[in-house]
C-alpha cells in the first residue's frame, strides 16, 4: 500500500517512522523546513520501544500529483485547513484519509473536503514530542493507533490497511466501533491535557491531591454530561472507566497541549475544550471546571500571541 504521511512532527513522524521501519512504502508530505531538516538529518526516533534513523521519501504540495491508498493526517487542528488544501492532489477516488488528531470536530472539515466514503476513523494514544534538532522523542512505551471504518464495517480496504500496519513496533489496532472511541478519546484527552495545562503539573502529583482527585472527577463528569446531551455515543458511565485509566498512567506522564504550553507554542484549545464548552452553551449544561481550564488556555494564549 502506498502511504503518505501529512506532517513529520510527533505522531506522524513516530507512527510512519514505524512503518517504514518495517518496510512499507511509505511517504512524508512535508514543508520546506521541515524537508531540509529531514535532509541533513534523517527522520531520527528515540523511544522506550527503540531508537531509529530513517531516510524516508519526501513530497512537498508542488510534487507531481499522484494518488495514494492511504493518507495519515498528523497535524494540530490550526493547520488542518491548509494541510487540506495542500494534499488534496494526493488523494484520489480510491484513497483512505485516516485523521490521527485529537478532538472530534476535524472529522467534518474532512468530509467536507474529500467526502463521507474517504474518510475513515483514527485516533491515538503516544507520548511524543518534537526534540531538538526535530527529534521524535517518545517519552513512554504506550504507542497505540486505533482505526477502523466509521460505520464499523469490516471492508476489503480496512483488510488490505490492516495487513500493512501489520508486525510493526506500534501497536495498530483495528477497531470495529472506531466512532465511540474516537468521543472516548476525546473526552479523555480534552480532560488530561485540561487538568495537566492548568496546573502545569504531570499527572501524578495533581492526581495524589484529594482537591486534584475532585477536580478531575468534576471535569470528566461535566464533559460527559455535555456529549451525552449531544447525543455522542458514548458509553454509559464512561467518566468511571477513564477515571480508572487516569489513574493508572505514568506518574510522571504529560499531554502533548502542556509540552506545547511549555515551549511557548500554540495549543488546541478551541479544538478541545473549545469545542465543548460551546455545545455546553448550546444545552444549557453548567460546566464551571470546563470554563475555569478554559480560560487559563485563553490567558495562556493571549500571552503567546502578544
Ligand atoms: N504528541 C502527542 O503525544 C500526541 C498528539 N496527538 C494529536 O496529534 C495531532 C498532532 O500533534 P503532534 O504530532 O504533537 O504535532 P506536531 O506539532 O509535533 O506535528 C505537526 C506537524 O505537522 C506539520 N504540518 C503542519 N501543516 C502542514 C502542511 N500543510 N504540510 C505538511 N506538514 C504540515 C508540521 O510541520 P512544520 O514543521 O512544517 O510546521 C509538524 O511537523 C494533534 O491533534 C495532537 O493533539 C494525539 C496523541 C498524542
Ligand atoms: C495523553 C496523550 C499522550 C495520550 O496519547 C495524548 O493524547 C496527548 O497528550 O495528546
Amino acid at each position: 500500500m502506498k502511504i503518505l504521511i501529512v506532517g513529520a512532527g510527533a505522531i506522524g513522524g513516530y507512527f510512519g517512522g514505524r512503518l517504514l521501519e518495517k518496510g512499507e512504502d511509505v511517504t512524508f508530505l512535508v514543508r520546506d523546513r521541515r524537508k531540509e531538516e529531514l535532509e541533513t538529518t534523517g527522520l531520527k526516533i528515540e523511544s522506550a520501544n527503540g531508537d531509529c534513523i530513517l531516510n524516508p521519501k519526501l513530497i512537498t504540495k508542488n510534487s507531481e500529483p499522484e494518488a495514494y491508498d492511504v493518507v495519515l493526517l498528523s497535524t494540530k487542528s490550526y493547520q488542518l485547513a491548509g494541510a487540506i488544501e495542500d494534499v488534496r492532489s494526493f488523494v484520489g477516488d480510491e484513497t483512505m484519509v485516516l485523521p490521527l488528531l485529537n478532538g472530534i470536530s476535524h472529522i467534518d472539515q474532512l468530509v467536507e473536503a474529500f467526502g463521507e466514503q474517504s474518510v475513515i476513523g483514527g485516533l491515538c494514544f503516544v507520548e511524543a514530542t518534537l526534540g531538538e534538532n526535530g527529534t521524535i522523542v517518545q517519552t513512554s512505551p504506550l504507542n497505540q493507533l486505533v482505526y477502523g471504518e466509521r460505520s464499523g464495517e469490516q471492508s476489503d480496504r480496512i483488510e488490505r490497511l490492516k495487513q500493512s500496519f501489520e508486525s510493526t513496533k506500534a501497536e495498530f489496532i483495528l477497531s470495529d466501533n472506531i466512532n465511540q472511541e474516537m468521543w472516548h478519546k476525546y473526552l479523555f484527552i480534552t480532560t488530561m491535557s485540561g487538568i495537566t495545562t492548568l496546573f502545569e503539573e504531570p499527572i501524578g502529583p495533581i492526581r495524589e491531591l484529594e482537591s486534584g482527585q475532585r477536580t478531575i472527577t468534576a471535569l470528566l463528569n461535566e464533559l460527559e454530561e455535555v456529549m451525552k446531551k449531544f447525543g455522542a455515543p458514548i458509553e454509559h458511565g464512561i467518566s468511571n472507566k477513564l477515571l480508572e485509566k487516569i489513574n493508572s498512567l505514568g506518574e510522571g506522564m504529560k499531554s502533548s497541549m502542556q509540552r506545547d504550553a511549555e515551549k511557548s507554542q500554540p495549543i488546541e484549545a478551541d479544538h478541545l475544550q473549545g469545542y465543548l464548552l460551546e455545545r455546553a452553551k448550546d444545552l444549557e449544561v453548567a460546566v464551571p471546571v470546563l470554563e475555569t481550564v478554559y480560560t487559563k488556555l485563553k490567558l495562556y494564549e493571549k500571552g503567546v500571541n502578544n
